[in-house]
């Protein structure tokens, strides 16, 4: 039967692939300076971390994950979100999302951005 054809070991892979459909464009989404970084015991200076921005930002990725809007008692290792984003590329193709996990972080980065002139990325 067609099943047992399907099934059959040496032709299993080329038919089963043949009916995949793999994407043509796969995004990378960097969060390294973010869920990296807020997991790491040891605060980094901004520099460093600002640093690793620029460092990733050579290799081609399109889009990295800057930050956390994030209350310092509950995540310190992103208390410094405002500077790592004062310390972003001032123009760049690239794309620097933040994390805002709640209501309070979407107001304080809306209103940092907006004051700094630069362009929230959801
Ligand atoms: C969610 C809450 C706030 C609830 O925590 P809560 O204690 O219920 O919140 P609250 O509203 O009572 O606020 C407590 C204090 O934090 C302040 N606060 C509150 N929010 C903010 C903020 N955004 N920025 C600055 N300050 C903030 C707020 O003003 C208050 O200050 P106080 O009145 O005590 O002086 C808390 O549990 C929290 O922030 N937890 C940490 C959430 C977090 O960042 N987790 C790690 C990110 S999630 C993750 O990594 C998984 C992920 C995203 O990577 C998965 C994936 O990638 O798919």
């Amino acid at each position: 039967t067609n099943v047992s054809k399907l099934l059959s070991f040496h032709q299993a892979p080329r038919a089963i692939s043949h009916h995949l459909r793999y994407p043509t464009h796969v995004r990378i989404v960097e969060v390294g300076p973010r869920d990296g970084l807020q997991n790491e015991s040891r605060i980094l200076p901004t520099h460093i971390k600002i640093e690793l921005i620029n460092q990733l930002s050579k290799t081609g990725l399109q889009t990295i994950e800057a930050t956390s809007f994030v209350s310092p008692k509950w995540v310190p290792q992103m208390a410094d979100h405002k500077e790592v984003v004062q310390g972003l590329p001032k123009q760049s193709e690239i794309s620097y999302p933040v994390l805002v996990p709640n209501m309070k972080g979407l107001e304080t980065a809306v209103s940092y951005f907006v004051e700094g002139k630069k362009s929230l990325v959801a």
